[in-house]
């Protein structure tokens, strides 16, 4: 019987994206009013029906989908949304509907690109409520209450499970969460720094059923973190969980969890590190107390400077980075460099950390100078990345050389080289890895490639 009605379920998926794909629109307006938990399931191939609808073209079926609220921002196994399959594709009418006329406000930026291009380390699960930080006795109160979620950070890497072992993909890793009860002994510790994270976020009214509504009336869950010196064997045993560890290199373990928790940890431990780096007041030496819960450190002496006028030692710190896709002037090759420390054949985007008094434009110019000898001319904001290794925000733009000679600078750079864009496709899309091998999907520097490649598919 069960497998009778899986099959039939299967039947229908297949009949429903089916449907999409061949721009059938009265039955997938058919099938999606019958069966609203069609509209964001995948098939054999891991496409959903707005993924299929917008490969072919079909914007009335895909208008329609959005109607429905299916979700735009899911990927497939390539990490591809619908809006980059419409673009890869050249169905510019789909992609304008994807990226803007969805959200109303084309009309407002007209011309500007509005796709929210979501990098990983970027996915805001949690409503950070700012203004409850410096609400001591409602913070105080929902540290003990019993439906709030703790994470636990030992040297500043989460206690994570792993899901399926062997595997080295994204998804593969999961935060452990606590209770109070479980922490609690912790949270009295001089040595423990505990920050307030946020709030879940709550479903939209409409996408929930009355249930959901009514348990919605009380507030969802708050989320904290705590880094912690204690031993972190001692720690592992606190968990119920099998397979639990705290990753050693965040670089490169951080990277399989899923996009949500991803998202918080890059909050997380960007806060924390900067606790546990700024100890100590930056301008006079002296002791430090936390405040606004874990955003904000305030020196004890009341003659410090650090306490009159405008200053920016008291708040977690971000470092700006630059990186960049640079793009020869032939519009066909594209600039790549490779660190001593990187992977075999592995070859990603130049980046630098933006200097004092610098704009993005000039950091752009002077780290491909200084790191390659290309100059740059115009340069393109594309989109950005927290980058929790410990602060960065990744800055990902694009940038036309105007020289091509490449000289590296050896102290920075193992060696820099202009890649046809044959060649890049082959890497990103076809999975060769015999000439060079680009970054993971989950850092910018595969995205900055990737929106290139799909830029102009025609070329
Ligand atoms: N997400 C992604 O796709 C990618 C992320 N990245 C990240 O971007 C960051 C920067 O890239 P990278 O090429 O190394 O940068 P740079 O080209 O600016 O070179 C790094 C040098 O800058 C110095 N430095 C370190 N911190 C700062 C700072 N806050 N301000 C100014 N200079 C600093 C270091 O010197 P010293 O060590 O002597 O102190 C280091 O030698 C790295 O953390 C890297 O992990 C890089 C590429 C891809
Ligand atoms: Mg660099
Ligand atoms: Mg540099
Ligand atoms: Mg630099
Ligand atoms: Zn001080």
């Amino acid at each position: 019987m069960t497998s009778l009605q899986l099959s039939a379920k299967e039947e229908m998926l297949e009949t429903f994206l089916d449907a999409a794909a061949r721009g059938d629109l009265s039955q997938v307006s058919t099938l999606l009013s019958n069966t609203p938990s069609l509209i964001n399931q995948t098939g054999h191939s891991g496409w959903t029906a707005l993924m299929l609808a917008a490969r072919n073209g079909h914007h009335h079926v895909a208008e329609k989908l959005l109607l429905f609220g299916c979700d735009k921002f899911s990927v497939n196994s390539s990490s591809q949304t619908a809006y980059d399959i419409a673009t890869f594709w050249g169905h510019r009418h789909i992609a304008g509907l994807l990226g803007r006329a969805a959200d109303g406000c084309g009309r407002i930026l007209p011309g500007a690109d509005l796709h929210p291009h979501e990098n990983y380390f970027s996915r805001e699960t949690l409503d950070r409520q700012s203004g409850r930080r410096t609400d001591k006795v409602w913070l105080e109160a929902k540290q003990s209450d019993s439906e709030t979620v703790y994470l636990l950070f030992s040297n500043l890497s989460p206690m994570v499970r792993t899901v399926c072992s062997g595997n080295t993909e994204q998804g593969d890793m999961k935060l452990c969460l606590f209770r109070f009860e479980e922490v609690k002994d912790l949270l009295q510790k001089p040595s423990t720094v505990t920050i307030f994270l946020g709030i879940e976020k709550t479903k939209s009214p409409s996408s929930s059923s009355s249930s959901e509504k009514a348990e919605s009336l009380s507030e969802p869950p708050v989320w904290f973190a705590i880094n912690t010196d204690e031993d972190a064997a001692a720690l592992l045993e606190r968990c119920r969980e099998k397979n639990c560890s705290f990753p050693r290199s965040p670089n490169r373990d951080l990277l399989k969890l899923s996009e949500e928790e991803a998202g918080v940890v890059a909050q997380a431990r960007s806060v924390l590190a900067w606790h546990s780096r700024y100890s100590f007041c930056p301008t006079c030496g002296g002791a430090t107390k936390m405040e606004e819960g874990g955003y904000k450190r305030s020196c004890l002496n009341s003659e410090c400077r650090s306490l009159q006028g405008v200053h920016n030692t008291c708040y977690p710190r971000v470092d700006p980075v630059v990186i960049m896709l640079v793009i020869h002037p032939d519009g066909n090759q594209c600039l790549l460099g490779r660190k001593k420390v990187f992977p075999v054949r592995m070859f990603s985007c130049l980046a630098g950390f933006v200097e004092p008094g610098e704009t993005l434009e000039e950091a752009v110019r002077r780290e491909t100078e200084e790191e390659s000898g290309v100059t740059v001319g115009p340069v393109q904001y594309v989109s950005c990345q927290p980058w929790p290794m410990p602060s960065n925000l990744m800055i990902g733009c694009l940038a036309v050389a105007v020289s091509t000679d490449i000289k590296v600078d050896e102290k920075e750079i193992e060696e820099a080289r202009w890649f046809p864009r044959q060649q890049v496709i082959d890497s990103l899309f076809r999975g060769d890895r015999s000439v060079f091998v680009i970054p993971p999907r989950q850092t910018i520097a595969h995205q900055l490639v990737r929106h290139w490649i799909c830029m102009n598919s025609n070329l």
